[in-house]
C-alpha cells in the first residue's frame, strides 16, 4: 500500500482526470460511496448520523455519503459549514444532485447542532486542502465533535491535520475511524498526527494502478504478505554455510550487555555462523551467555575496544555482512575503527548506536563506499547526523530520511513508531508494527543482530532490513498480547519470542 503527500494525490488526480478522461465528478462519486459502504459495515442503519460538510472537495465526498446512507434507510442530518454558495466544481455538482433529490441541509450552528444526539459524526470538512490552524466556523465544528460522545469517522484525513508534517495545530479532529481515499497521507504515519486517524480504513477509488505504474509512488507500508514474499525460505540440503557467515562488533568493559543481545538476536534469525568480535576482557561474559557464537577477542584500551587494533592481523572479507556499534562506547579510539570498517568492508556494513557517533567526522569514507551501509538511528542520533533538531526530525521524517539517504549513498532505518527504511535510491519502506513496549533499553541491539541475521541470509538488502524490522515489531507485538501489559518485560523477552514471530510469517507462506 503506497503513501502519498497531498501534492502527489493531486499529481494522480490529476493524471486520473487529465490522461485518461476520468471525471472529477465520478471520482467523487467513487469515494463517496466507497466510505458509505465502509460506514455501513461498521454501523448499523438504526444509528442517527450527522454529516458537517466543508466546501472543498472533501465537503464534495460527503454530499455523496450524505445521499448514499440516506438512499439506505438511514437518518442523516447534513451541517454545511461554508456558504452555500461557495461550492465550485465537483463539490458543486454533487451538492445540487443531493438537492435534486429533494434532501435536505442545515447551515452550520453551534447552538442548534448537538452533538450528543448523533450516534455517528462523519466528518467531511476538509481534507488534503487544509492549510494553517482552522479558521471559524470549522474551529467551533471541531472542537464541539471532539467534546461530543459520538463515534467519529473522518473522509480522507481527519479536519485540520496536514499531509505531510507530523505536526498538528492545536484544533484538529481526533476520529475514530479514518477512511482514507486511495492512499494514505504521510501524516497517518508521523506523530502526533497519526493520534488523530484512530483506525485507518483505505477505500480503492479505481487509481490503484495509476500509483502503481503512472505516477509511481517510491513510499509504501511494507506488510505481513510483503515479509511473506520475501523471507528467505530454508534448503533442506543446507549446511551452516548456506545462511551466511556474520561479523559483529561491539562491547565496552561497561557496556557488555549490548553486543550479547544483538549476538543473540542474530543467532535467532536464521544466521548460519556469527563471530562476535569485542574487548578480549568482554569476550567471557559474551561467551558465557552464548556459547554459539565465535569469539574475536580484540586488544582493548580502557575498557574500550582499541581502535587501531595494535597492529592486529583483522580481516573481513570472509564475512556476508558486518555490523558494528553496540555497545562499543564513544571513546576517541572508537573513530579509526569505523573508519576501517567503512573503507574495508566489501559487503553489507551496518553501524548502529555508537558507531553512528562518529559518522559526522567520517564523510568521505561514508560517499566512497561502494558495498552497501545500513544505519539504524533513532531521532536523537539523525539529529546528530544531520545537525536537524529532534522534533523537526519527528515531523519530517519522510522528507530528511530520503534526502540524507541519496546524498549519502545510504540504507537509513529511522527507528522510531513506524521505523521508515529509506534506500540510496529514495524508496521508503514504513513499518507498522510493534508496539510502545519496544521503547526500552537494549531493544535497538535485538534490531541490529536481527538486521545483520537477515542481511546474511542473502535476500535484497532494503528486503532484509525491512524483514528485520518488521519481525522485530511484531516480537513485541506478540509479548503484549500474550502478556496484556507492557511494564515487565525487557529486551531479551523480544529474543525469546522471535521463534513465535518466524512460525506466524511461515504460517502465513
Ligand atoms: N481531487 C479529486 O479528484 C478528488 C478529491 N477528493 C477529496 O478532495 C479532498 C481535497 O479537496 P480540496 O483540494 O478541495 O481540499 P479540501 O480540504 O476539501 O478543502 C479546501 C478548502 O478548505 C479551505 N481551507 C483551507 N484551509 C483552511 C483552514 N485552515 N480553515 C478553514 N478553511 C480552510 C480552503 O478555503 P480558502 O482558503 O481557499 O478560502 C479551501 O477552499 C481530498 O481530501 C478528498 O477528500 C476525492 O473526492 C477524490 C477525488
Ligand atoms: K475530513
Amino acid at each position: 500500500m503506497q503513501v502519498v503527500t497531498g501534492e502527489e494525490m493531486k499529481e494522480v488526480d490529476r493524471y486520473a482526470i487529465e490522461s485518461l478522461g476520468l471525471k472529477e465528478e465520478l471520482l467523487m462519486e467513487n469515494a463517496g460511496r466507497a466510505v458509505a459502504e465502509v460506514i455501513m459495515e461498521d454501523h448499523s442503519l438504526q444509528e442517527k448520523a450527522a454529516i458537517l460538510i466543508g466546501k472543498g472537495n472533501n465537503g464534495g465526498d460527503g454530499f455523496v455519503v450524505a445521499r448514499v446512507l440516506i438512499d439506505h434507510g438511514m437518518d442523516v442530518d447534513v451541517w454545511l459549514l461554508a456558504d452555500p454558495n461557495e461550492f465550485e466544481g465537483a463539490a458543486c455538482y454533487h451538492k445540487e444532485i443531493y438537492e435534486n433529490l429533494g434532501r435536505e441541509w442545515k447551515e452550520w450552528d453551534a447552538s442548534l447542532c448537538e452533538m450528543d444526539d448523533y450516534d455517528v459524526v462523519i466528518d467531511a470538512m476538509l481534507g488534503t486542502g487544509v492549510r494553517g490552524p482552522l479558521r471559524p466556523p470549522y474551529k467551533e465544528a471541531v472542537l464541539a465533535v471532539n467534546k461530543g460522545s459520538a463515534d467519529v469517522i473522518s473522509i480522507d484525513i481527519p479536519s485540520g491535520v496536514p499531509s505531510e508534517s507530523g505536526k498538528i495545530p492545536e484544533t484538529v479532529i481526533y476520529a475514530d475511524t479514518t477512511v482514507v481515499i486511495q492512499a494514505p497521507k504521510c501524516s497517518a504515519y508521523l506523530y502526533p498526527a497519526t493520534d488523530c486517524y484512530g483506525a485507518i480504513r483505505t477505500v480503492d477509488i479505481g487509481l490503484r494502478k495509476v500509483i502503481e505504474n503512472n505516477v509511481p509512488i517510491r513510499r509504501k507500508v511494507w506488510t505481513k504478505n510483503d515479509v511473506c514474499h520475501s523471507l528467505p525460505h530454508r534448503i533442506p540440503n543446507a549446511h551452516k554455510g548456506t545462511h551466511g557467515k556474520g561479523l559483529l562488533i561491539g562491547g565496552s568493559k561497561s557496556m557488555p550487555g549490548a553486543v550479547t543481545l544483538a549476538a543473540s538476536a542474530c543467532l535467532n534469525s536464521g544466521a548460519g555462523l556469527l563471530t562476535t568480535a569485542a574487548p578480549s576482557s568482554v569476550m567471557p561474559v559474551v561467551h558465557s551467555q552464548l556459547p554459539e557464537t565465535m569469539g574475536m577477542p580484540l586488544p582493548e584500551q580502557g575498557g574500550a575496544i582499541a581502535g587501531d587494533l595494535m597492529g592486529m592481523d583483522f580481516n573481513t572479507n570472509p564475512y556476508q555482512a558486518v555490523a558494528a556499534g553496540p555497545g562499543l562506547g564513544r571513546e576517541k579510539t572508537i573513530k579509526p575503527l569505523v573508519r576501517r570498517l567503512l573503507t574495508e568492508v566489501n559487503a553489507p556494513l551496518l553501524l548502529d548506536a555508537d558507531a553512528l557517533y562518529f559518522l559526522p567526522e567520517l564523510e568521505q569514507e561514508v560517499k566512497a563506499r561502494n558495498a552497501p551501509l545500513i544505519i539504524t538511528p533513532h531521532p536523537g542520533e539523525m539529529s546528530r547526523l544531520t545537525g536537524e533538531k529532534t522534533e523537526k526530525i519527528n515531523n519530517q521524517r519522510f522528507t530528511l530520511s530520503r534526502e540524507f539517504a541519496m546524498e549519502k549513498g545510504c540504507y537509513l532505518v529511522l527507528k522510531g513508531p513506524h521505523t521508515i527504511v529509506t534506500t540510496p535510491d529514495g524508496d521508503q519502506f514504513i513499518n507498522t508494527s510493534g508496539n510502545e513496549a519496544l521503547a526500552r533499553g537494549g531493544t535497538g541491539d535485538v534490531l541490529t543482530g536481527l538486521i545483520l541475521g537477515l542481511l546474511l541470509q542473502g535476500k535484497e538488502t532494503s528486503a532484509s532490513v525491512m524483514n528485520a524490522v518488521y519481525l522485530h515489531g511484531l516480537t513485541a507485538d506478540i509479548a503484549v498480547k500474550k502478556s496484556r501489559q507492557t511494564y515487565a518485560m525487557t529486551a531479551s523477552d523480544f529474543i525469546h519470542l522471535l521463534p513465535l514471530a518466524f512460525r506466524s510469517i511461515i504460517s502465513s507462506f
